[in-house]
């Protein structure tokens, strides 16, 4: 049996490293209110978070998670964000449980790690930083780094290009169907967080991904996994 041991760990950031969802329903609704439109809820921003900035305050506009069309404000509305969610990026965001001690481990294993959000990149390494969560990540792709973003397997890849180690020879750990679509196309297995913004429950269901763990729990699965390794 040939046991699988990722030579790099690229992880999403909203939903599996920070919960960030107050802090976005803040800016959104900032923005809203400066279009006079209604305000979301914070469990409606849980539910459409995942497919970038514009994507959610597109969905808060149309006040639904499935839109065909992007609403005519969506322009205006994304230049609020903006200037909104630079105001209040780490009022409420927290770490999550397990995420400074998992990370802390793979980084004493010297696991390269990145970051692969789909958050615009003004705002990706200010979160990080705010958090001191910047220093364990070599490689960051945010929303914008590409043309295209998650679920396009693209960022994964050239995240794990920049790291220098084979995508199949990579792990993703993430949160929502966009994370699990993207690392499936890039070949990559995925580890699924116990927490999170799924966005839809049951796309989890049809294709759930290989394992669900959180980021200490994974972290010492390595270390167990690699101390095997240096024992054979
Ligand atoms: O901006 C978003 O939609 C969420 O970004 P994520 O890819 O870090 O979950
Ligand atoms: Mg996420």
């Amino acid at each position: 049996m040939t046991l699988f041991y990722p030579q790099a760990v690229l992880f999403d950031l909203d939903g599996t490293l920070v919960d960030s969802a107050p802090d976005l329903t803040t800016a959104v609704n900032r923005s809203l209110a400066d279009l006079g439109r209604p305000p979301i809820t914070e469990a409606q921003a849980r539910a459409w978070i995942g497919n970038g900035a514009r994507r959610l305050v597109a969905r808060a506009l149309a006040g639904q998670r499935e839109i065909d069309a992007e609403p005519a404000q969506t322009e205006a509305a994304m230049a609020a964000f903006f200037h909104h969610y630079r105001d209040c990026l780490v009022q409420a965001s927290r770490v999550y449980d397990g995420v400074v001690e998992g990370l802390a481990q793979l980084a004493a294993l010297e696991c390269p790690m990145a970051v692969v959000t789909n958050k615009p990149g003004a705002f990706t390494l200010p979160l990080l930083e705010a958090l001191g969560l910047e220093r364990f990540f070599a490689v960051r792709v945010s929303g914008d780094t590409l043309a295209v973003k998650k679920p396009d397997p693209a960022p994964l890849l050239h995240a794990a290009a920049q790291l220098g180690v084979a995508a199949g020879q990579s792990l993703y750990v993430g949160d929502s169907a966009a994370d699990r679509d993207a690392a499936w196309a890039a070949g990559m297995p995925m580890v699924r967080v116990p927490y999170g913004y799924p966005g839809d429950e049951a796309v989890f269901a049809d294709h759930p991904a290989a394992m669900t763990l959180r980021v200490d729990a994974l972290a010492a699965r390595l270390a167990a996994l690699g101390a095997m390794h240096d024992a054979v």
